[in-house]
């Protein structure tokens, strides 16, 4: 939502002219609203709270979200708090249904909440929501957002324009954009003669044409292959680091999660569960895994084992056993003193430290599904 004019385009059907869906910022016509909003710029600078000089992009407070009535009603969002630094890339994950999309919504003023309050770059977006909104933008719908009878140029240029800034001076930036992704020689091709992981690329450039501080990307890697995958998750961090771009990511894929996030938000239903960097929460997790290969890992060794400790995976090689044990701290050195003392010949040993997935399933109780 780049600029004064320009609604967040949430849907589409492949060509924004055939019938995306441009949803203006909620509050509009919400008395609680500041008229004097239209005066974008002023309130850029005025009515900010203290969140701004602190380097706070995104501060949600106490956000609550209920759809229905009644005993069919849902809480789609629980009382969720946080705050994203200016700069940094945050990964927002959670179990389908957890929430994830009408926080979102609510943060973009694309749904109105009950309760809570949001401000961006310190500025609430009910009161004043042109100017808390005129630097942030979304891609929410995976290449949806383009235009595809438009060249790739013509995307980026369109998009700086609706984002109230004059393409010519932008198009410097455009050119930088189109060759980091690696798009420069497809820039005069119509987006549909495009391979899906092109349009992908040309979605975050359109997302990143005008003059946004703040982005949402939801599953921004969705469908393409590794290699595509590792540019967009480059491109995504040099411009956090670069440009300070804000940038909240959400992903089912715990791996691109991993490969960008500082820090990483876990909602479950509803309510926010986690809330901390992937390192921070794998130590949390503490136990990790030790997996043992050997031919002396008898029905009664094993037994001894699961007595003693969680055995998680038990599988068989011809004569080869292997073995996954979760352990915590001192437990690894019991382990090992248990397989000695039984005199198991180890054939192969390692620990496997814990991932983003082993805390995820522990938080909400729900494995992810894509890898
Ligand atoms: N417009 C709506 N009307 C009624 N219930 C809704 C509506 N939108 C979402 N919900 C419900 O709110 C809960 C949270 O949904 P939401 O789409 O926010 O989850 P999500 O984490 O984005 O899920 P997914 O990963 O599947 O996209 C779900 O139980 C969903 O059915």
């Amino acid at each position: 939502m780049t600029g004064r004019n320009r609604g967040l385009t949430a849907t589409g059907d492949g060509d924004a002219g055939d019938g995306s869906v441009q949803s203006s910022a909620a509050g509009v016509d919400d008395p609680s609203v500041d008229p004097t909003d239209d005066a974008g710029e002023r309130d850029a600078v005025e009515g900010r709270t203290a969140t701004a000089r602190s380097g706070v992009a995104i501060a949600v407070d106490g956000l609550s979200k209920r759809f229905g009535d009644g005993p069919d009603a849902v809480t789609a969002v629980d009382d969720v708090s946080f705050e994203i630094r200016s700069g940094s890339i945050v990964g927002l994950l959670g179990p389908n249904g957890a929430g994830k999309t009408t926080l979102v919504k609510s943060i973009l003023g694309m749904i109105l909440p009950d309760a809570g309050t949001v401000e961006i770059d310190g500025i609430d977006v009910r009161k004043r929501p042109r100017a808390a909104y005129s630097r942030v933008d979304a891609m929410l719908e995976g290449a949806r957002n383009d235009y595809w009878r438009l060249t790739v140029r013509e995307n980026l240029r369109y998009f700086a324009t609706i984002g109230g800034i004059d393409p010519d001076s932008v198009a410097e930036r455009h050119e930088r954009l189109l060759e980091q992704l690696e798009l420069a020689e497809y820039a005069d091709t119509a987006v549909r003669d495009l391979s899906r992981g092109m349009k992908q690329k040309v979605s975050l450039a359109s997302v990143l044409a005008g003059d946004a501080s703040v982005v949402f990307l939801d599953e921004p890697t969705l469908g393409l292959d590794v290699e595509s995958t590792r540019t967009l998750e480059r491109e995504i961090r040099r411009l956090a680091e670069e440009r300070g771009l804000t940038v909240v990511l959400s992903s089912h894929n715990m791996d691109v999660i991993e490969a960008v996030c500082d820090r990483v938000l876990i909602l479950s239903d509803g309510r926010l569960v986690a809330d901390d960097t992937v390192d921070a929460l794998r130590r949390q997790r503490g136990a990790q895994s030790l997996a043992v290969t050997s031919r002396d890992l008898t029905a009664d060794v094993r037994a001894d084992l699961e007595d003693r400790f969680a055995v998680t995976t038990v599988s068989h090689s011809g004569e080869s056993t292997s073995i996954e044990i979760e352990v915590d701290g001192a437990e690894l050195y019991d382990a090992m003193a248990l397989l000695r003392d039984r005199d198991v010949r180890i054939d192969r040993l390692s620990t496997v430290e814990p991932d983003l997935e082993d805390v995820f399933v522990d938080l909400t109780g729900r494995q992810e599904s894509e890898r």
